[in-house]
C-alpha cells in the first residue's frame, strides 16, 4: 500500500461549505460528509488538526454586521467558529472519531482553551484537534488561524478545502474564462490579490515556508487524494 505523502495537516474546513445547499447554519448530510472524509484520511495515521470557519453562521464584513463595530462583528464572527467546532466534534465522535475542541477565546465552561503543548499531545495520541474562535484576535480570519496553528503545531502543509477545486487566475464564481493554476508561488498568488485567501495568510504560511494546498471540498475523495500526495487542487508554494 502506498503511504500518505503527509504525517501532520493542518486542515482548514470553510464555515460556508457547512450550509451545503441551506441558505444558513449546518446541514447534517453535508457535515456527515466532511466527517466520513476525514475518517478515511485518519485510519491512514495521519495526525489532523482542522481550523473550522464561522461564515455560515456570522462573518464580521457581511451585510449584516453593517453599521456594527468591526471588532464587536469579529468577534461574533469568532463565537460562530465555537458553533461550528462543537458541532464537528460532536459529528466526529458519532463517527468513531476521538476529537478535542480548543478555543483561541477563553469560555472554559464550552471548551478547553488552546494551549499548543497540549495541542501536540492530542495529536501524538492520534486524536483530532478541531481549533475554534480564530485566532482570537478580530481583523484576521480563520485562514490566518489556519496559517497560524500550522505553523505552531508544524503541519507540514496546511489544507484549504473550500467551495472551488483550486486557485484561479480570477475568481471563478464571477469570471467564466478563469483558469486553474497546477501550482503557484505565494509572492505570484500575492502580487496577483488573488482572493482565495486572504494576503495575511499568504504571507505567513510564505515566511514560514508552509505550503497551501487549495481544493474542492465538495468533490467526493478529493482530500485523500491530497493526503495521499496525487494530482488534485492548486499546491501554493515558497
Ligand atoms: N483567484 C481565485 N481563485 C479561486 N477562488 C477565488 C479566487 N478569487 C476569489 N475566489 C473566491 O474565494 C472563495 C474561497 O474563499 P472564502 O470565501 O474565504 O472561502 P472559505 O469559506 O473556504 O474560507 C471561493 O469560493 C472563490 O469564489
Ligand atoms: O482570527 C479570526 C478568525 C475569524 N474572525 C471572524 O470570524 C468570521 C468567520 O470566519 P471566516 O470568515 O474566516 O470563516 P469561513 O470563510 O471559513 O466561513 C470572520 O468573518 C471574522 O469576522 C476573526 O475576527 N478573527
Amino acid at each position: 500500500m502506498t503511504k500518505p505523502a503527509y504525517q501532520r495537516v493542518l486542515l482548514k474546513l470553510s464555515g460556508e461549505a457547512l450550509m451545503g445547499d441551506d441558505p444558513f447554519g449546518i446541514n447534517r448530510a453535508t457535515i456527515e460528509r466532511m466527517v466520513a472524509d476525514v475518517a478515511e484520511v485518519q485510519k491512514l495515521g495521519v495526525e489532523l488538526a482542522v481550523v473550522i470557519g464561522g461564515g455560515n453562521i456570522f462573518r464580521g464584513v457581511a451585510p449584516g454586521a453593517q453599521g456594527m463595530d468591526r471588532a464587536t462583528a469579529d468577534y461574533m464572527g469568532m463565537l460562530a467558529t465555537v458553533m461550528n467546532a462543537l458541532a464537528l466534534a460532536d459529528a466526529m465522535r458519532q463517527q468513531g472519531i476521538t476529537a478535542r475542541v480548543m478555543s483561541a477565546i477563553g469560555i472554559e465552561q464550552v471548551v478547553e482553551p488552546y494551549v499548543r503543548p497540549k495541542a501536540l499531545q492530542y495529536l501524538e495520541e492520534g486524536k483530532v484537534v478541531v481549533f475554534a474562535a480564530g485566532t482570537g484576535n478580530p481583523f484576521f480570519t480563520t485562514d490566518t488561524a489556519a496559517a497560524l496553528r500550522g505553523s505552531e503545531i508544524s503541519a507540514e502543509i496546511v489544507l484549504k478545502a473550500t467551495k472551488v477545486d483550486g486557485v484561479y487566475t480570477a475568481d471563478p464564481k464571477k469570471d467564466p474564462h478563469a483558469t486553474r493554476y497546477e501550482s503557484i508561488s505565494f509572492d505570484e498568488a500575492i502580487s496577483k490579490h488573488l482572493a482565495v485567501m486572504d494576503a495575511t495568510a499568504f504571507a505567513l504560511c510564505r515566511d514560514q515556508k508552509l505550503p497551501i494546498k487549495v481544493f474542492s471540498i465538495v468533490k467526493p475523495g478529493a482530500l485523500k487524494r491530497v493526503i495521499m500526495g496525487e494530482d488534485e487542487g492548486t499546491l501554493v508554494h515558497v
